[in-house]
This record gives structure tokens, C-alpha cells and sequence, in this order.
């Protein structure tokens, strides 16, 4: 079985009935989702509330009660994927794109659940590329201010169209090279005017589900 599944449907068992349940987003939680749905088609009673309109999509159509941070304002567990782990547990994610709700959403759980397949563990968090959203309006300008603390940014495009988040901003990636610092480096980036978000997500998980290759699993606690 594929790594990043196993991974995914092992966390699934964390989750109980009763729960409020964030959903990730990207190829590993599609499959967290895919489980948690025959879970509710079987009987287990949640609500689940999403990190991207892809993956609300996903859940509806699997039958999975959502819900939205109107009608609540805890959520009791989030499974979500990520790009890169380091050895404290500190994660870059983004790479789909969908960092902003996925950092509400983690900042809102009470445990925030990280599955990954082993390629995503690393030492130090950098040779994936940053992620960071930044707003339409200006974009230009904030691009050169990112391009002044030493990052090389790069708008992404699909297709040669420019990416466009599901909060209508854009998203540029870049290396900062080894990332010794990432609270100082997440920091300053959101200092910056026209930046709303970067994907690194420092001392958020305490809990890390890692699928290998050979069908093993391993878990990483903090
Ligand atoms: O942060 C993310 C999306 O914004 C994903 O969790 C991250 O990119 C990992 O994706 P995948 O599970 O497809 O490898």
C-alpha cells in the first residue's frame, strides 16, 4: 500500500464520535478523508470542517457533515499532510497551496495530527520551497521586498496562468537555503505588507504519523 496512505488511515483512528475534525488537504489527506468517510458511512458520528474547497468537495460527496467556524470555534483534531517535517517536529506546508486555511484551522484544533510518508522528513526544514501567500494588490512590490531578506521568489503558475489561492491570493515559492531559524524567518516574513501567510508551521504538531515504503509506520512525538 501506498505510503502516505498508510500513514493517513492510521491517524484516522485517533478521531471518535463526537468530534469536530479538520480535514488537509493534498494527496495524503485525500486519503485520511477517503477513510474517515467509510468511517461515517459505517456509523461514526463527527462534523468536519475543511482547508480548502477541494477537499469540502471531497467530503461532501463522501457524506461527511460539515461544518463551518460560524456554528463553532474548536475543533478537537486536525489530520492534515505537509511538505517537510524536521527532527522539532516544525513543518513547511503550502506545497498545494492551501497554507492560510490550513494554519486557521490548525491554530483552531486542539491536536494537530501531521501524516507523511518518510520523504518529507528532513533535518532542517528548506530544500522543499517556501510557500507564501501574498495579496493580489501590490504583489509586485511585496515579490521585491521577499526578493531583499534573501528569498528567490517565484510566483506560481498553473499552466502559465498565475496560481490563485481559494482566498483569491497568489502564492510565491522560494529558497531561503537552510532554514536554521524558522520562527525568526516566519516571523519576519509576516511582517512584511501584502504577505499574509508563509507556509511554515513552527511548534504547531505534537504528534507525526510517518508511512515507509515497506508498509511500516512510525509515529513522532513532541
Ligand atoms: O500543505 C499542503 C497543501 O497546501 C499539503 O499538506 C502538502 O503540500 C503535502 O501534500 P501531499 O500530501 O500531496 O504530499
Amino acid at each position: 500500500m501506498d505510503a502516505k496512505r498508510i500513514a493517513a488511515e492510521r491517524a484516522v483512528d485517533y478521531i471518535q464520535d463526537g468530534m469536530i475534525v479538520g480535514l488537509g488537504t493534498g494527496s495524503t489527506a485525500y486519503w485520511a478523508i477517503q477513510k474517515l468517510g467509510l468511517k461515517v458511512q459505517g456509523g461514526l458520528q463527527i462534523k468536519a470542517i475543511a482547508t480548502s474547497v477541494q477537499s469540502e468537495e471531497l467530503a461532501r460527496n463522501l457524506g461527511i457533515p460539515l461544518v463551518s467556524f460560524a456554528e463553532m470555534n474548536e475543533i478537537d483534531m486536525t489530520i492534515d499532510g505537509a511538505d517537510e517535517v524536521d527532527q522539532e517536529l516544525n513543518l513547511i506546508k503550502g506545497g498545494g497551496g492551501a497554507l492560510l486555511r490550513e494554519k486557521i484551522v490548525a491554530a483552531a484544533s486542539k491536536q494537530f495530527i501531521v501524516i507523511v510518508d518518510e520523504s518529507k522528513l528532513v533535518k532542517r526544514l528548506g530544500t522543499f520551497p517556501l510557500p507564501v501567500e501574498i495579496v493580489p494588490f501590490g504583489h509586485e512590490v511585496t515579490i521585491k521586498k521577499l526578493y531583499d531578506l534573501g528569498y528567490e521568489p517565484r510566483l506560481r503558475k498553473i499552466d502559465n496562468e498565475t496560481f490563485v489561492t481559494d482566498n483569491g491570493n497568489y502564492i510565491v515559492d522560494g529558497h531561503f537555503g537552510d532554514i536554521e531559524a524558522p520562527q525568526e524567518l516566519h516571523n519576519k516574513l509576516n511582517l512584511i505588507p501584502g504577505v499574509v501567510d508563509n507556509g511554515l508551521f513552527v511548534n504547531m504538531t505534537r504528534r507525526v504519523v510517518v508511512g515507509y515504503q515497506d508498509g511500516e509506520i512510525s509515529e513522532l512525538e513532541k
